[in-house]
C-alpha cells in the first residue's frame, strides 16, 4: 500500500505540490488527471523518490520513500517510473532493449519473458527491428515493456499512451492493464485523456495548481462532478442557471453534459442555434439561450443556423447536478 501524507514541494520558490494526501491499495490502478502544469509529473517523481520533499512523507508498504539527499541512486528499487521522454537504446533491437531490463533471475528464460512482454505491447512483429527505425508510438510501447520487465510492485507512468494512435490505443490499454491486474502490479499513471481514467482507473486523483481537488472513482466524478473543472476533464460541459429550465424557480447552477440534452418538441429550454458541427455519429450544436448563455448539445439532425428549437433535460438530472455553492 502507498501512503502519501501532507506532501509539499516547491521548485525554487514555486510551490508545486500543496499538502497532498492520499493512499493507494495494493493492485489498484490510480490515475492522476488535471490541466497542464498542475503538478502531475512532479507528484509521480516524489513518489519514486526523485525529489526531496519540503514537508510530509511517503510510505510504500510501511517503508519510507526517501529523496536524493538520502539515496546515492535515486528511485525506489521496487518501483519503476516511466517519464514522458523515453530512454531507449536507438541502435539496438526492440528485443535487446527489453532484455536489458530483465532481472538476473529472469536471464535463463529471457527469450520466453521477452516474448511475453512483446505480446503485451503488441510488438512481436518488431522484435528484431532497431529502435531508431520505430515511430514515436512504437517507442512508447517498448518503453512500457521495459518498465514491466523486472516485475515491479508499483508502476509510475507519466502520460504512457500519448504518442499512441487511437487505432492501437484501445487494445494496448486493455492488454496492458489486464496484464497488470493479473500480476497484481499497483499502478499510478498521469494522463490528460479522460478515457484512460474512465476505462482503466479504479481511483482518480484530480489536481489543480498543485492541490488535490478530488479523490474518488472516475464513475462518481463523471456522474456527480463536484465542479465545472472536474466535469470539463471528461468532455465539454454546460454550466447553466437552473432557472433557465421551465418549471424551476430555485437559484443555483447545474452542470450538464451536451449528450444529456436532446432536441424535443416539448422540451424545457428554448435555444437559438448558432452553429452545428458534424462529429461522425451526430451533430454537436452551439446555441444561445434566454440570458444569452452558450449551450452545447447533440442533435441527430443538422439544425439550421438562427433556428429556434427546444431541448430537453430530465428533471431528476437537473436536481442531481445542482451545484451546492
Ligand atoms: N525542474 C523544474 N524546475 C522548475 N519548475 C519546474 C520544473 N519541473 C516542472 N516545473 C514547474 O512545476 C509545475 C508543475 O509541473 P509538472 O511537470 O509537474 O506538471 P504536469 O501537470 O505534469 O504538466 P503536463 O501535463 O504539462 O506534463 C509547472 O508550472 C512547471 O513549469
Amino acid at each position: 500500500m502507498l501512503n502519501v501524507n501532507e506532501v509539499t514541494f516547491a521548485y525554487q520558490n514555486k510551490n508545486t505540490l500543496k499538502s497532498i494526501n492520499f493512499s493507494v491499495e495494493k493492485g489498484a490502478h490510480t490515475c492522476i488527471i488535471g490541466e497542464s502544469g498542475c503538478g502531475k509529473s512532479t507528484l509521480l517523481k516524489t513518489i519514486y523518490g526523485l525529489l526531496d520533499l519540503d514537508e510530509g512523507n511517503i510510505y510504500w508498504n510501511n517503508e519510507q520513500v526517501l529523496g536524493p539527499a538520502y539515496n546515492l541512486v535515486p528511485g525506489h528499487e521496487k518501483m519503476r517510473y516511466l517519464a514522458q521522454e523515453d530512454h531507449l537504446m536507438p541502435y539496438t533491437t526492440v528485443s535487446e532493449n527489453i532484455q536489458k531490463h530483465l532481472s538476473r533471475q529472469q536471464a535463463e528464460f529471457s527469450e520466453q519473458r521477452t516474448q511475453e512482454l512483446l505480446e503485451v505491447i503488441d510488438m512481436t512483429a518488431f522484435a528484431k527491428s532497431k529502435v531508431k527505425n520505430l515511430s514515436g508510438g512504437q517507442k512508447q510501447r517498448v518503453a512500457l515493456a521495459q518498465v514491466l520487465a523486472k516485475e515491479p510492485e508499483l508502476l509510475l507512468l507519466d502520460e504512457p499512451f500519448n504518442f499512441i494512435d487511437n487505432f492501437r490505443k484501445n487494445k494496448l490499454r486493455r492488454d496492458f492493464f489486464n496484464y497488470l491486474k493479473k500480476q497484481e502490479i499497483t499502478c499510478i499513471f498521469a494522463t490528460h485523456d479522460s478515457t484512460d481514467m474512465l476505462g482503466f482507473a479504479d481511483q482518480a486523483l484530480v489536481m489543480k495548481e498543485g492541490e488535490l481537488l478530488a479523490n474518488d472513482s472516475s464513475e462518481n466524478l463523471f456522474n456527480f462532478p463536484p465542479s465545472k473543472y472536474i466535469a470539463s476533464l471528461f468532455t465539454e460541459v454546460n454550466e447553466l442557471d437552473l432557472q433557465l429550465f421551465e418549471g424551476f424557480k430555485e437559484d443555483g447552477k447545474v452542470l450538464i453534459y451536451p449528450r444529456e440534452l436532446t432536441v424535443a418538441a416539448h422540451g424545457n429550454l428554448k435555444v437559438n442555434v448558432i452553429k452545428s458541427y458534424f462529429n461522425g455519429s451526430d451533430y454537436f450544436v452551439e446555441a444561445n439561450c434566454k440570458n444569452s448563455a452558450l449551450v452545447y448539445f447533440n442533435s441527430d439532425k443538422l439544425l439550421d443556423e438562427f433556428s429556434t428549437v427546444t431541448i430537453y433535460c430530465k428533471e431528476e438530472l437537473l436536481i442531481k447536478r445542482l451545484q451546492k455553492d
